[in-house]
């Protein structure tokens, strides 16, 4: 079993009268990028800020390294955050607002790691244009360096590539998986599960406060894969059928009258002809093809809808 570095336990926010998050549940293992999928107000940013340690909760519990830490500050200390837009100064270069955030964190060494993680992030460490002057990818490219300043265990990003044209999306997701190759476990928000399936691991859909589901990817492409759902009689009787008489080897028995068929080189009337010669009764067969996006408006009740 691969070890939770982060777990929380019935983890609820409450503003006055307005639940942002409620009774959340789930771990995230070491080495993990876990993608946090909602609408926007779901609750996203706010179940982050208490897992970094910015807010509190107002009941429920959080495990960082296998400790509770009710206002413990030593294992908050070990996450990096990149929450809401970094407050830099903008007459200043990306190294002099790094090295100003590395005074606070009173950390020896300092030029050779700011230039390291310029470096990492693909920033010009020489560069001394005045951060005003930095495209958004560029900027979030910075706050993604500022939050390694402190050399930290785990990396939270919320809604990292929002605002960014294609080019800044594509660099912050290579930035992402570089991160993780190199061993960082990453906790991610986004409100799009196309861009987030392109590096998570493992997703929580968190809506209306409430975390709906968990999935891995694996889950996650097989439920949205191609696929023909034939209902029938008696599965067992049916399999032999269709891998001796069709071929069909890539298959799923969900119940003795659901079968989930991923070859797609067999036709339904193929499939049809062959049930009804051996006097199986077929009660419905149906091709499925769904994408992501509609995987996650059908999970949180609004098909038909889209995201911006
Ligand atoms: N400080 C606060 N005081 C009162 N309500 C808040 C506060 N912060 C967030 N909320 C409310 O909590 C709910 C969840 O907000 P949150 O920002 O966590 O959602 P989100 O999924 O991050 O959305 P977005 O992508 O729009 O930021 C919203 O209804 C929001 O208005």
């Amino acid at each position: 079993m691969s070890e939770a570095i982060i777990e929380v336990n019935q983890l609820t926010k409450q503003f006055k009268s307005n639940r942002a998050v409620y009774n959340a549940d789930f771990k995230i293992s070491k080495g993990e990028i876990f993608g946090l999928i909602g609408k926007n107000g779901a609750g996203k940013s706010t179940l982050l800020k208490m897992i970094g340690g910015l807010i509190h909760p107002s009941k429920g519990e959080i495990h960082l390294f296998d400790h509770t830490v009710k206002g413990n500050h030593t294992y908050f200390e070990r996450m990096g955050l990149l929450i809401e837009n970094p407050g830099f100064f903008p007459n200043y270069s990306a190294y002099k607002n790094l090295e100003l955030i590395a005074i606070s964190y009173g950390l020896k060494n300092r030029k050779k790691h700011i230039f390291e993680l310029l470096e990492l992030v693909g920033l010009d460490k020489l560069n001394k244009s005045k951060v005003k002057n930095y495209s958004m990818g560029m900027k979030q490219r910075l706050g993604i360096a500022a939050a390694l300043l402190g050399s930290p265990d785990v990396l939270i990003l919320d809604e990292p590539i929002n605002g960014l044209d294609p080019q800044g999306i594509s660099e912050i997701r290579k930035l992402i998986l570089k991160l993780n190759i190199a061993g960082m476990t990453i906790l991610i928000s986004s409100h799009i599960l196309e861009e987030l399936s392109k590096v998570a691991t493992k997703y929580a859909i968190i809506h209306e406060g409430e975390i709906l589901e968990i999935i891995s990817t694996e889950e996650l492409l097989l439920q949205c894969e191609e696929r023909v759902e034939l209902e029938v009689d008696e599965a067992n009787i049916i399999i032999p059928l269709l891998e001796n008489d069709l071929n069909i080897n890539n298959y799923k028995v969900l119940t003795n009258q659901m079968i989930h068929i991923y070859d797609t080189h067999v036709e339904n009337k193929q499939i049809i002809n062959v049930l009804v010669e051996n006097k199986m009764a077929v009660h419905s067969i149906t091709k499925y093809k769904q994408s992501l996006e509609q995987y996650f408006l059908q999970r949180t009740g609004r098909e038909g809808e889209s995201f911006d």
